[in-house]
This record gives C-alpha cells, sequence and structure tokens, in this order.
C-alpha cells in the first residue's frame, strides 16, 4: 500500500536524513515507528503523507507518488502531526464536519463515541480546549475518517494517563483490514502489545522492519539473575539481566509480546541484524 523506493531526503543545506531507503508497508497492519531524536520519524511521516517532495527516489501510494498529492489519495489518507494547529473560531463539532465532508467514510457515529470517551464536548471551541484535548480531537478525527492510511505522529504525547488507556482501548482491534496505520514515538509503552510491526530508524536507515509475532517466534525476551551465554543481547536490569535470545527450536515465545525498549536498544546497539532479520523480509513483502 505504502512504498518507499530507493528515497533520499536532506533538507536544504543539511545532512542526508535518509539516502535509497527501501520500505513496504502492507494493509491491515498497526506499525510502530521508532528511532533516536532527530532520525528522521516525522520526516518519513511527512513524505508518506506527501507533505515533502523526495530529494530522488519515491514514496507511492497505490501506485501513485504521495507528494502529487492526489485528490483520490488525500481521500484515503490522514496525518495527524505532534503538533496540532487549530482554527480560532470554530466549535468542535463544526471543526469536524469539516473532515465529515471531506472523507466519504467519514463514522459519524464512532467519532461521537470516541468524543464522549476522551471526555470532550462538542459544543466548545477547539481553541478553548487544552494541548492534550487538542490531539485527543485530532485522534478521535482521525480514527473515525476510514481512511486506509493513517500516519499519527507522537499521537500519545501530552495525554494523560487515563486518555493513554483511552487510546490504546479505542485502536486495539478497531482498524479495518484494508486499514494501515503509522504510529511514531517515543513512548514505546504506549503501542507495546497495539502494534503488528515495528520500523526502527536510524543513521538514514531501516535498521529493524520486523512483524512482531515472527519476533515471537524467533527470539526469546527475558530476564533473570544471569543472561545464557548465547544471548543476542543483554542489559542489566533490577534481577540481574535483561536479555534477548534465539529460540533454540523456533518454537513460540512463552514469554508473551517482545519488550519494545529493549529490542529498541538491541537494534540502536547493533546486536539484532544481519542473520537475525530474517524476519524482515518476511515483514516487508
Ligand atoms: N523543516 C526543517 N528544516 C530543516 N531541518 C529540519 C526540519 N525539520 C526537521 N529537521 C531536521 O531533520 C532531522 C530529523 O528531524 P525529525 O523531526 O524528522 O526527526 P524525529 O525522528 O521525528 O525526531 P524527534 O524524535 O526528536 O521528534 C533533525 O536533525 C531536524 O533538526
Amino acid at each position: 500500500m505504502i512504498s518507499v523506493k530507493k528515497l533520499s531526503f536532506s533538507y536544504p543545506k543539511k545532512p542526508w536524513l535518509c539516502e535509497e531507503m527501501d520500505l513496504e508497508l502492507s494493509e491491515g497492519k498497526i506499525i510502530g515507528l521508532l528511532g533516536l531524536n532527530g532520525a528522521g520519524k516525522s520526516t518519513l511521516m511527512r513524505l508518506m503523507a506527501g507533505l515533502l517532495k523526495p530529494v530522488s527516489g519515491e514514496v507511492s501510494f497505490e501506485g501513485g507518488a504521495t507528494f502529487d498529492r492526489s485528490i483520490p489519495f488525500l481521500n484515503q489518507m490522514i496525518f495527524v502531526p505532534e503538533k496540532v494547529s487549530v482554527p480560532e473560531f470554530l466549535k468542535v463539532k463544526e471543526y469536524s464536519s469539516v473532515y465529515q465532508d471531506f472523507y466519504s467514510g467519514f463514522d459519524l457515529d464512532r467519532f461521537e463515541k470516541l468524543l464522549s470517551e476522551f471526555q470532550i464536548i462538542g459544543n466548545q471551541r477547539v481553541s478553548n480546549l487544552s494541548y492534550g484535548q487538542q490531539k485527543k480531537l485530532q485522534i478521535a478525527i482521525g480514527l473515525s475518517t476510514g481512511a486506509k492510511l493513517l500516519l499519527f505522529d507522537e499521537p500519545t504525547n501530552g495525554l494523560d494517563i487515563p486518555s493513554k488507556s483511552t487510546f490504546r482501548r479505542v485502536l486495539s482491534g478497531s482498524l479495518q483490514e484494508d486499514q494501515t496505520m503509522v504510529i511514531s514515538t517515543h513512548q514505546v509503552k504506549d503501542i507495546e502489545n497495539l502494534v503488528d510491526q515495528i520500523i526502527v530508524l536510524d543513521e538514514g536507515k531501516v535498521k529493524l522492519h520486523a512483524d512482531l509475532e515472527e519476533l515471537e517466534n524467533q527470539f526469546v525476551f527475558s530476564q533473570g539473575p544471569q543472561a545464557p551465554d548465547q544471548a543476542v543481547f543483554v542489559e542489566s536490569h533490577l534481577l540481574g539481566a535483561q536479555y534477548i535470545v534465539k529460540q533454540p527450536y523456533g518454537e513460540r515465545n512463552s514469554g508473551g509480546s517482545p519488550d519494545l525498549e529493549l529490542l529498541f536498544n538491541a537494534v540502536i546497539a547493533g546486536k539484532l541484524a544481519g542473520e537475525f532479520l530474517s524476519t524482515q523480509n518476511q515483514a516487508t513483502s
């Protein structure tokens, strides 16, 4: 659905943020986009949304370049940026009606349920909402559009703890089979057990693009007084060590979902690469 081919991008007079990057996102997945500060997550999102022009290469959605910003593409995509900017004078319902008019699949019932879940009152001015409330409004709109591609940049940033739980609850299992969501975040706990795939960006490259189920089948993420000798990656932990070790028999991981923080640190440390990334090809094909 989203295809990134030989993408190279830099801001004017800045170093390359990516060079000849390839990435394929398939339908029906929730994908966590991780990377250190400045790794280029927001930039990649903006390239996917067609807000930035690749220096070379292409980002396409169902065959068409996203930068063309064609109406059929825009009708099928919603981008919720990290910093939302809202109109001064519109009330919540008036503001959302702009989106209702634009997205043919907009689900008004769902939107009203989400507003109530997030405790946002429809007749207030959008500009009078707090930053976190504005963010929740954008999330509610995004989840109601019915768009095939949802790009959420740091959606949980600014949300209080109950709202983060609501976010997780409303998202979990709510995507249609033909919808794909990319969530960029530093708050890995907020997306644990929610995402199907993880992408890690580092030094202008996709260092990992893996299906979490495949990773669970291939690795054990665990902790204990001591890491086994064969551990691929070890970090100190209150219990002694937390570690990643290759599944000896390719059986399902009994320890549950991979610990995303541990996974991220392992990828950044270059400890989960090469032979261990056989899952990457499966995830991107
Ligand atoms: N409009 C811009 N003009 C010039 N440089 C920019 C612009 N936007 C971002 N950058 C630079 O590009 C790099 C990547 O920024 P980007 O916001 O994409 O990273 P990020 O991974 O989302 O970071 P963070 O996790 O801190 O939000 C940074 O070095 C940043 O300073």
